[in-house]
């Protein structure tokens, strides 16, 4: 979303308390992708699912973190909890108290903000799949309509549904029938949909066309929080506002991409949705897939949402099928211990997969994507290592190529690994590094939360960075026939200790790929 509206202020970084440049920095905002005036009036957010673990830990959180920065107004908006379970609204209000005052930034002074914002939530109880319960939250949204509608007859409605993909249908048919905005009033209804969506082609592919029966593509917002993370949304700005990265970014020049998660926790009290998935599900296919796109895509025409998706689907279209010699999975010990996994579990809870991007640009550059739970370290980082130097005057190859690392998280930072002079009178050269950590460049400057953004995209209708279905048909084309082959059992993940590297294997893999790690490198952190 290029531009703040009526619904507050801009999303920019804020003050540089460095006395340096102000960050408060145009939002792109001569050209306008939205229609500013369906983006005001009566607010009415629906949170599905609102006695779960997502709603409370992130969707109220990031729906609050919006309120207390002025991107919703109390006399605009209205914020209702659905679900099954039979609470009141103060017994709601009590449940996500404790989520909300532990958001970023959260201070003392914060308790007044956040009574006022309770205030603004009601709870409705109900099914999922019967219209009681839709015409009970019709009706309470409708006079929430009525009574702040006085003078501007809008309704926007937002439907965020926290819940298991299994509710999908069932609940959208609902919305559908019952909860609509109302057709007399200007506005919108749109629909927030979380992964998983589906377990592979044609499960996703019924889902879409469910979906898709209901509501158009322009009404669903199918969110992956990794499109919402500040490094992931400064991908397209750095590759093509910059000149230096231009001519660079292509197979002449870099040796191969690795995109890679780590956590350093398994799956506690998640083991039965994950065994169900399996790492390729959780992590790879969605958010790795889609910082991929945007590390591998063209430039778009605009910056139209739909030109840049239709750029990342021409990049998913031309991954070539994966090589299973390109494959390492494994599984940490300890992992079937959970009651809620099953003892002949074969679900990876790591996995290495190389891609191969069958375009000018890529051709012959894999792509190593790389995702494990219960490893050594916590970390999300997209590392771009070049070619070694052609003729090398220096013999510095040794010490190791050039690399770009931008690191999502955590400690926001990008990075570029290169060979200098070392300092002194000698004439030897030594590892060293261009260093933008944003935590020294950008001090007192909070990195919005992913959620927070993206719910605000929502609510101004653009859908840059939300997936749309033929992304999503195109990721599931990539992945589904290796995920076949693990579920049949054809290929068996390989026991890793917990809080090891993750398999021997898979480093093996890296080294067969092309990558070649540096040694002997020591950083030397800033001090602020
Ligand atoms: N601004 C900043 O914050 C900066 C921080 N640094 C820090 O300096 C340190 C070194 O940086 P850098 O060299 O970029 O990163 P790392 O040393 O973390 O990793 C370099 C590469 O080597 C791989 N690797 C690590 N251990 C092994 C192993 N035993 N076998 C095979 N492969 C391995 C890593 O894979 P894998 O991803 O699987 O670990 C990664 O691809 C890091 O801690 C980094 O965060 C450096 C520069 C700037
Ligand atoms: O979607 C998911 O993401 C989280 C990791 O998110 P992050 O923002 O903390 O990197 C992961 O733990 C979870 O398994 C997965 O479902």
């Amino acid at each position: 979303m290029l531009t703040s509206g009526s619904n507050g202020p801009s999303l920019s970084m804020g003050a540089d308390s460095s006395g340096g440049n102000n960050l408060r920095s145009e939002s792109f905002t001569e050209e306008k992708y939205v229609d500013d005036s369906l983006e005001s009036g009566c607010l009415s957010i629906v949170v599905l699912g609102a006695s779960g673990d997502l709603a409370k830990k992130k969707t109220f959180p990031a729906l609050f973190n919006l309120f207390r920065q002025g991107f919703l107004q109390a006399n605009e908006v209205h914020i209702f909890g659905y679900a099954r379970t039979k609470i009141s609204d103060d017994e709601l209000r009590d449940r996500i108290r404790g989520y909300l005052s532990q958001g970023k930034g959260a201070s003392v002074e914060h308790s007044d903000e956040l009574s006022k914002f309770l205030q603004l939530i009601k709870y409705v109880s109900g099914s999922y799949d019967s219209g009681d319960g839709f015409t009970l939250l019709n009706k309470e949204i409708s006079e929430h309509e009525l009574s702040k509608n006085s003078q501007s007859g809008t309704s926007r409605r937002l439907f965020y549904l926290a819940l298991p993909p299994s509710v999908y249908p069932s609940v959208c048919k609902m919305i559908r029938n019952y909860c609509m905005n109302q057709s007399d009033l200007t506005g919108w209804t749109r629909i927030v949909v979380e992964k998983p969506f589906g377990k592979d082609l044609s499960s996703a592919e019924e889902l879409s066309t469910q979906l898709g029966e209901l509501f158009d593509e322009q009404q669903i917002y199918r969110i992956d929080h990794y499109l919402g993370k500040e490094l992931v949304q400064n991908l397209l700005v750095l590759r093509f506002a910059n000149r230096l990265f231009l001519p660079l970014w292509n197979r002449d020049n870099i040796d191969n991409v690795q995109i890679v998660f780590r956590e350093d926790f398994g799956t506690e009290g998640r083991g039965g949705y994950f065994d169900e998935y399996g790492i390729i599900r959780d992590i790879i296919q969605n958010h790795l897939m889609q910082v991929l796109c945007l590390v591998a895509m063209e430039k778009p025409v605009s910056l139209k949402p739909e030109h840049i998706r239709d750029e990342k689907v021409k990049v998913l279209q031309s991954v070539l099928p994966i090589s299973l010699e390109e494959v390492v999975l494994g599984q940490y010990e300890g992992y079937k211990d959970d009651p809620t996994v099953s003892n002949n579990s074969n679900t990876p809870t790591f996995a290495t997969v190389v891609l191969h991007i069958h375009n000018e640009r890529w051709e012959g550059v894999p792509f190593i994507l790389k995702a494990g739970k219960a490893l050594n370290s916590r970390k999300a980082e997209i590392r771009v290592q070049f070619k070694d130097v052609p003729g090398d005057i220096f013999k510095c190859k040794k010490q190791g190529r050039n690399e770009f690392v931008i690191r999502l998280q955590p400690s926001e930072a990008m990075y570029m690994k290169l060979t200098v002079k070392k300092p002194g009178l000698e004439m030897s050269t030594i590892q060293s590094e261009l260093d933008l950590s944003y935590a020294q460049r950008y001090q007192g400057v909070t990195i919005p939360e992913a959620y927070e953004r993206l719910i605000l995209d929502t609510i101004r209708g653009d859908q840059q960075h939300f997936v749309r279905r033929d992304e999503l048909k195109a990721a599931w084309e990539i992945f589904t026939p290796l995920l076949h082959k693990i579920d049949n059992g054809e290929l068996k993940p390989l026991p890793y200790k917990p809080g090891s590297r993750g398999p021997g294997q898979a480093d093996e893999l890296l080294e067969r790929a092309g990558y070649v790690q540096t040694h002997g490198y020591i950083w030397i952190p800033p001090t602020l």
